[in-house]
């Protein structure tokens, strides 16, 4: 569970696309497990889940609807699709809400909507881009903690943000400086946790 840390500009989500897929990098190039991060037209690799800073939900659909779409694209039957969206909505905290226009939601409760989507997915990479910044500190912790079990079976999680508490609760975190890797580091807990399977290393850089 890595935390990608840096001021406001300095390349976050331009990262998070290239990871994910959405951006060609002008230069070098982004793989997972020796494949390519996305498809050729800049949808992720079916494996990778991301929470976008905008969300992407559609309006007029309700939460449920939202997440169950999402899960029928990735090929799931429609019952087994709406079970599996109103579960991740009760991981994080909103699941009296699965019937609720996302438009009727207020910004922290939409963000977990967001969060629940890529949970749902059971994704090998979950790519998360400030998937906290509009919760007060208790649905904070829980929705790290909800990521933190993603990553404890075996996921790959990139969170990105400007919380040092976040980052805190993250394994690692790269800090990123005008688009450059500055700094990693792996202190205190995180140290204790174990790196092993994690081997795709996403911010690895390339050997020279
Ligand atoms: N589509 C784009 N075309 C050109 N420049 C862009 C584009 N998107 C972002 N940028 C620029 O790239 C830089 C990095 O932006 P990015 O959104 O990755 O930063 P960030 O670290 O996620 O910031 P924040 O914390 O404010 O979300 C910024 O200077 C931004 O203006």
């Amino acid at each position: 569970m890595l935390a990608l840390t840096g001021s406001s500009g300095s390349g976050k989500t331009t990262l998070m696309s290239v990871l994910g897929g959405l951006v060609r990098p002008d230069a070098g190039e982004a793989s997972y497990d020796g494949g390519a991060v996305g498809t050729r037209h800049g949808e992720p690799r079916a494996g990778t889940a991301l929470v976008l800073q905008t969300y992407g939900l559609v309006p007029t659909l309700t939460a449920e609807e939202n997440i169950a779409i999402a899960l029928r694209a990735r090929g799931a039957d429609p019952r087994q699709a709406a079970e599996r969206a109103v579960a991740a909505l009760v991981r994080v905290g909103v699941g009296d809400l699965a019937d609720r226009l996302i438009s009727e939601l207020s910004g922290g409760q939409t963000q977990r909507v967001a969060v629940a989507r890529a949970l749902a997915a059971e994704a090998d990479v979950l790519l998360a881009d400030e998937p906290t910044s509009e919760l007060d500190e208790t649905n904070r912790d829980h929705v790290v903690a909800e990521l933190r079990a993603e990553a404890d079976r075996g996921a790959v999680v990139v969170v990105a943000t400007h919380d040092p508490e976040v980052a805190a609760m993250c394994d690692d975190e790269v800090h990123l400086v005008d688009g450059v890797l500055a700094e990693t580091v792996t202190s205190g807990s995180r140290q204790a946790r174990p790196a092993e399977g994690h081997e795709h290393d996403l911010y690895r850089r390339p050997t020279p």
